[in-house]
């Protein structure tokens, strides 16, 4: 269920007078989703998706909403907002900003591919030469201040041993932060949550292709490598034991350098990059397990899934990572 507002046909109306995209024809909810509430709309012109956004209000949207027009005008097959007739990129139905983009084809798959795989690693590095000439700039709402916030809240609900490994991580990623190293790093505006439900897939048969990314509600500006990282450490493994299925993410890998070419100082700092990776779903994780939001609907994501796989990287001899 992922329908929070009800719109009427009257409202569906009003709101479409607004744009160049045709009458509607029908409107349907969509299941899945969890922040916000999300419709296919059909009109006479096309097929489109009206995101009625539940979480974010009008003045924190316009990073997202200019970060995905800015893709979408490059081209890349991303879900953008479709511009008003008066060029706006947000219009409001009961009182809540709504947007409205092109209907993507493709469907969630649990296990994609090494092809798809590859083509995700593909898309991603264009996403990332895409945003050299994006202005606009956002922390990561999920990184260092936000681990820093969450610890003494977490202390008394998580073991002590798991505390520790926690602090020392957090500590040892605030100083790499530090370093020249990770400063120097090639930077800017990034999806930073691109796992696969959040990205769409065409299946003909064994062949699956990518077909687009959406929800760029965690996008922020960050090193480039941290968005490859975050892909890698859900697309590319053993969903059981969190290791990296190495066909898999090598072809990731090999995708993202045929269109940006990873450099000797990325190399350096991989494995931090992806236990940094790990560690903010293992904090974000923790965080909404022991202190859910008020009438959230949702079932919590498991936080052992990413203690395993920030474990595995930290432990991981250097040359068994996988890399170009
Ligand atoms: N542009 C789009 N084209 C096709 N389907 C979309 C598009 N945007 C969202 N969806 C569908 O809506 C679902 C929920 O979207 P998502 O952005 O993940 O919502 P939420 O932010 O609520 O989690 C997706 O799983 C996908 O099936
Ligand atoms: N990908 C994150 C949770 C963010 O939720 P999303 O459905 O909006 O991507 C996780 O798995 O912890």
């Amino acid at each position: 269920m992922a329908v929070f507002t009800e719109v009427s046909n009257t409202q569906l109306d009003e709101l479409l007078s607004h744009y160049d995209i045709g009458q509607a024809r029908s409107l349907k909810g969509i299941a899945s989703g969890i922040e916000n509430s999300n419709f296919y709309l059909d009109t006479d012109k096309g097929k489109y998706v009206l995101t009625i956004f539940e979480r974010l209000n009008k003045d924190q949207l316009p990073y997202y909403l200019e970060l995905t027009s800015h893709l979408g005008k490059k081209c890349l097959a991303v879900s953008y907002p479709i511009p008003r007739k008066d060029g706006g990129l947000l219009s409001e139905i009961n009182g809540k900003p709504c947007s409205i983009a092109p209907c993507l084809s493709g469907t969630y798959v649990e296990k994609p591919s090494a092809k798809a795989c590859r083509e995700m690693g593909e898309m991603l590095a264009k996403m990332h030469n895409a945003v050299e000439d994006f202005p606009l700039s956002q922390e990561n709402t999920k990184g260092s201040a936000f681990w820093l916030s969450s610890m003494p809240l977490l202390k008394p609900y998580i073991p002590d041993r798991l505390y520790q490994m926690l602090e020392e991580e957090v500590t040892r990623q605030l100083e790499l932060q530090k370093s020249p190293e990770y400063q120097a790093l090639p930077a800017g505006a990034v999806h930073a949550d691109l796992f696969r439900n959040n990205a769409l897939i065409n299946k003909n048969g064994d062949d699956e292709s990518l077909a687009g990314v959406i929800d760029f509600y965690f996008a922020c500006n960050a090193p480039f490598l941290y968005d490859l990282a975050v892909t890698l450490n859900d697309w590319t493994i053993d969903l059981e034991t969190g290791e990296f299925e190495p066909e898999r993410a090598q072809a990731m890998l090999e995708g993202y350098n045929s269109v940006r070419p990873l450099t000797e100082e990325d190399h350096k700092l991989w494995q931090d990059i992806l236990s940094a990776a790990a560690l903010r779903f293992w904090v974000s994780r923790l965080y909404d397990y022991y202190m859910p939001r008020p009438a959230s609907l949702l079932t919590p994501h498991d936080p052992a899934h990413f203690e395993r796989i920030l474990k595995l990287r930290r432990e991981s001899a250097p040359e068994d990572l996988p890399w170009i």
